[in-house]
């Protein structure tokens, strides 16, 4: 086919190209991760400072505790220069005994400026473990326009800052205080890489990392320009040239802008990242941070341990947005109220299959389902690994086919229906699901579906009504059945024998005008143990009409009779 795209009016002249790095024997392709890199949430910082409201210290303190609880054990705690409230913050979780677990690392964020790192580190006095990040922008345009500096005024920025970091924490802090420090040159992403080295080494060279004393390098995409492949290249070549590198923690700090913050922050691990910065959920700056939630999540889905918890999706979720004021978008991945939903028929046909083949593959095998690798279609991780329920994984409405329609009676109802009988009921569903619009609920569908098949049950319609029955067979096998019913109103009694109950029966209707031949049979059992009922379903060729019929019953040949008794009615609705 032709393609038949016009040029747009978009003002494309103004932006320029991003220049690719030439590092043709990069290596980061052909990585796999197989252990979860160290994580930093910046919720409480980079989060925090991009909220319309910022946390109040309530609404922080469950943030971190919520962190913590799921297994961060380095967290920013915030920008404690930028005034009173993220201060006392930092003081009122270092005061309180117990509130910073002793495998847990505080950091705080300071600008290198000297009153700023004073108050800074100030603000970490009595901690165990704490780093103070410092960071400044490194980039040509940040150079000449926020600055207005060379880049030797800019490299000495950094090198000032960390200097006086230094200072203030032999001043300040005492020996109960691991402390560490974190650099960043701020848009790390647009500064020429020779450069962004430079200035790496030489705040190396004032803090002298080496063993037992790590420093941290991260390296920004504070606004996110370049494909994430891209990124990779400038990771792997940073992580080639730095010297010092085993006494480097290498970390990446992914924005979303362009969307691709999370394959950003996953192709940087391959190319040498040590770790990881970011926001659960994607909250922060612009489009966010790059979001915990999704990388840990995607690590989980390969069966990689991300060390982090998330087997209670929704209480994270909910406490996450008390703290932001912030709804999670409904598609937003592993946690969105749909993203364990499908609508579409040939999905909902491939998810039933799905679950039966676990169930068979386990029951064959002796295991249980949860034993099994996980092979569901459609669903990337079994949604019980996050607390969710499979009430939501089937929706129906329009868009919605058998498999659907019958995933909801087998998993509420545990009734299995035969296939064609999926097609005939899925076909009731669809004409109400097109006249009404909208979705049908589980309800709903099972009040049609009682409406339909099994009209005795609080609602008698039908030209007839079984009360009671019985049958003998005698020595020949010859079944003779005696049925009390209500045929149009009227008591009768209907007798009748066959080579079994259900043609028995089927003779005694023919004595009253009905002419019913058996096409199918099928019936299962629906629950374990003395009192089980069973589902028994029949298709049949009624005075030309083809139909199905269901019966439930504890005794299966009364569930049989009750599926031919269904299926008539039906043939004269
Ligand atoms: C990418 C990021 O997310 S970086 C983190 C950003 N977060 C925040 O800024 C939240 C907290 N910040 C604040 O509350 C305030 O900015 C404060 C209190 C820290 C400082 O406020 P102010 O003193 O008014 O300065 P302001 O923030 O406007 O900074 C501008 C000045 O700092 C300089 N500056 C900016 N960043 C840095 C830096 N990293 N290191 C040194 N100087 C810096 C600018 O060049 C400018 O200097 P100038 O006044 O000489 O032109
Ligand atoms: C302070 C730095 C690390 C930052 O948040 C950014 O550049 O996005
Ligand atoms: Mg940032």
């Amino acid at each position: 086919m032709a393609n038949r795209q016009q040029p747009s009016s978009m003002p494309i002249h103004k932006y320029g190209r991003y220049e690719q790095v030439d590092i043709p024997d990069r290596t980061w392709p052909g990585e796999r991760i197989t252990v979860a890199p160290r994580w930093l949430s910046t919720d409480l910082r980079d989060g925090n400072q991009s909220l319309i409201d910022p946390m109040s210290p309530e609404r922080k303190r469950r943030m971190f505790d919520q962190l913590v609880k799921m297994g961060y054990k380095e967290i920013e705690v915030g920008f404690p220069a930028s005034g009173q409230t993220d201060f006392d913050f930092v003081r009122s979780i270092i005061e309180e005994e117990g509130a910073i677990p002793e495998d847990v690392t505080i950091s705080v964020l300071t600008q290198a400026r000297e009153d700023l790192i004073e108050r800074t580190v100030e603000s970490l006095k009595g901690a165990r473990r704490a780093t103070v990040h410092l960071y400044n922008a490194t980039a040509p345009v940040f150079r000449r326009v926020v600055f207005r500096g060379s880049k030797d005024d800019i490299k000495q920025i950094a090198v000032d800052g960390t200097r006086l970091v230094m200072e203030y924490a032999e001043k300040l802090l005492g020996p109960e205080t691991e402390f560490g420090y974190q650099y960043s040159p701020e848009i790390f992403t647009d500064t020429e890489l020779d450069f962004a080295l430079e200035v790496c080494e030489a705040v190396m060279d004032v803090y002298q990392p080496g063993p037992g004393r790590e420093i941290i390098l991260n390296l920004p995409a504070t606004v996110e320009r370049s494909a994430p492949s891209t990124h990779a290249d400038r990771f792997e070549w940073m992580h080639r040239n730095l010297s010092r590198r085993e006494h480097v923690c290498l970390s990446v700090h992914p924005h979303n802008d362009r969307g691709t913050a999370v394959a950003a922050a996953e192709l940087a691990v391959m190319a040498g990242a040590d770790r990881v910065e970011g926001c659960l959920f994607g909250q922060g700056e612009r489009t966010g941070n790059v979001d915990l939630v999704t990388l840990g999540m995607n690590l989980f889905s390969q069966g990689v341990d991300p060390q982090i918890d998330f087997s209670d999706i929704d209480e994270i979720r909910r406490t996450w947005e008390y703290c932001n004021q912030m709804e999670v978008h409904p598609r937003h991945p592993y946690v969105g109220d749909l993203v364990y939903t499908s609508f579409s028929g040939s999905h909902q046909d491939a998810i039933k299959k799905g679950f039966d083949a676990m169930e068979a593959d386990a029951l064959a095998k002796g295991v249980t389902v949860d034993d099994l690798e996980w092979a569901v279609p459609y669903l990337p991780i079994d949604p019980k690994d996050v607390g969710r329920s499979y009430e939501a994984v089937i929706r129906v409405n329009s868009q919605s086919g058998k498999g659907g329609v019958s995933y909801v009676l087998k998993n509420d109802h545990k009734l299995d229906l035969p296939r064609r009988m999926q097609i005939e009921f899925s076909k009731i569903i669809q004409a109400r699901t097109d006249a009404e619009g909208g979705e049908i609920t589980p309800r709903d569908i099972w009040a049609a579906f009682q409406d339909e098949y099994l009209p005795n049950s609080g609602n008698p319609w039908g030209r007839i009504q079984v009360r009671n029955g019985q049958s003998t067979t005698d020595n020949d096998g010859v079944d003779t059945l005696t049925v009390e019913a209500t045929v149009d109103g009227a008591d009768r009694v209907l007798t009748g024998s066959g080579n079994g109950p259900i043609s028995a029966f089927f003779d005694a209707l023919q004595a009253i005008g009905i002419d019913v031949r058996l096409l199918d049979y099928q019936e299962h059992t629906m629950s374990e143990g003395a009192s089980a009922q069973a589902a028994s379903y029949i298709e049949c060729a009624i005075d030309g009409q083809v139909l199905w019929g269901i019966g439930i019953d504890a005794n299966t040949t009364r569930a049989s009779l009750k599926a031919v008794v269904s299926a008539v009615n039906r043939a004269t609705r």
